[in-house]
C-alpha cells in the first residue's frame, strides 16, 4: 500500500498555540518547500486556535494534517487530508496508549479512511509531552529499536515517530529505530535548527520534522532545512 508520506522528505509542523515571526503570514509558511504541515502542539492547544490555522493554510497546495493531542482539539474540516493520531509507546501510564483513543471513538464519529496512527516514542524528559504523559525517556538504542518493531509487527503502526521536541536527538538511537523498520515511515523531530542538522537527521529517517524553528526564526531558517532534508 501506497502513503502519502511515502515521497516526503520534510513536515513542518505548526503549534497553533504559537505566533508566526511579524510579518510572515501562512502563505509564506505554505511556500516554504515543505511536503507536509502537520497542525499540534502538547500544550494549551484549543479546537478554535486548531480551525484558525487550518483556514489560513487552505486555500495553498501543501498537504494539512492535524496531530491532535486529544479528542476535544479534533476538528471536522475538508480542508485537513488527514488525522495523525499519536500514541506513546513509551508513555507512563495507559491513558496515552489506548485510554484517549477508546474516549474519541466513543464521543466522536470517525472518518476512517482519513486516520492514520503514528507511533510515538518520546525522548526528550524536559518537553511538555513528556511531562504530561510521563514517559520513560531513559531509553537504550536497543530499546528505541525494540519499541518501533513492536510499533510496526505488533500494533500495526504506519509511521513512527522518534520525538526529540526542544532538543537534537542522539543519532545513533535514531538509526535503531530506521534498522528495525521494514514498512513504517521513521518521522524524526527535535531541534533541527538549520542545513546540517536537517541533513543529518534526514540520513537517518525517512522524515524530518520541524516545528518551533517555524515560530521562533522564521521562514527562511524552515526553508534552509528542507534543502538539508531533500540533499540527504
Ligand atoms: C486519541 C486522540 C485524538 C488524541 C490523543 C493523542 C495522544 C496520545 C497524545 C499524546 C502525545 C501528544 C501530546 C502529542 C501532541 C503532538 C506533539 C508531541 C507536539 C509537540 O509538542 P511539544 O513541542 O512538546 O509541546 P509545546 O510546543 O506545546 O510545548
Ligand atoms: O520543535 P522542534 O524541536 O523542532 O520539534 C519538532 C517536533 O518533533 C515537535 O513535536
Ligand atoms: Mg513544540
Amino acid at each position: 500500500m501506497t502513503n502519502p508520506w511515502d515521497d516526503w522528505d520534510h513536515v513542518l509542523k505548526v503549534d497553533p498555540d504559537k505566533d508566526l515571526r511579524p510579518g510572515e503570514t501562512f502563505e509564506d509558511v505554505c511556500r516554504t518547500g515543505t511536503d507536509a504541515i502537520e497542525i499540534g502542539g502538547t500544550l494549551d492547544v484549543t479546537a478554535e486556535k486548531m480551525t484558525r490555522v487550518v483556514d489560513a493554510a487552505a486555500e495553498y497546495d501543501v498537504p494539512l494534517y492535524q496531530e491532535p493531542s486529544n479528542p476535544g482539539v479534533v476538528i471536522d474540516s475538508p480542508s485537513l487530508d488527514g488525522y495523525l493520531i499519536p500514541t506513546v509507546f513509551n508513555a507512563g501510564g495507559p491513558f496515552w496508549i489506548t485510554g484517549a483513543h477508546k474516549e474519541w471513538v466513543r464521543i466522536d464519529d470517525l472518518d476512517w479512511s482519513r486516520t492514520h496512527t503514528e507511533a510515538y516514542i518520546v525522548m526528550n524528559p524536559e518537553a511538555s509531552v513528556a511531562q504530561l504523559t510521563e514517559a520513560d525517556c531513559d531509553l537504550s538504542a536497543d530499546d528505541v529499536g525494540a519499541y518501533a518493531k513492536v510499533a510496526e509487527r505488533m500494533f500495526g503502526q504506519e509511521i513512527v515517530y522518534v520525538e526529540y521536541s526542544g532538543t537534537f536527538g542522539d543519532t545513533e538511537k535514531v538509526a535503531a529505530a530506521h534498522d528495525a523498520l521494514d514498512d513504517a515511515t521513521l518521522f524524526y523531530g527535535g531541534g533541527i535548527h538549520d542545513y546540517e542538522s536537517a541533513n543529518e537527521m534526514a540520513a537517518h529517517s525517512d522524515v524530518i520534522v520541524v516545528g518551533d524553528l517555524l515560530h521562533d526564526e522564521g521562514v527562511d531558517a524552515v526553508r534552509e532545512t528542507v534543502k538539508g532534508a531533500q540533499d540527504a
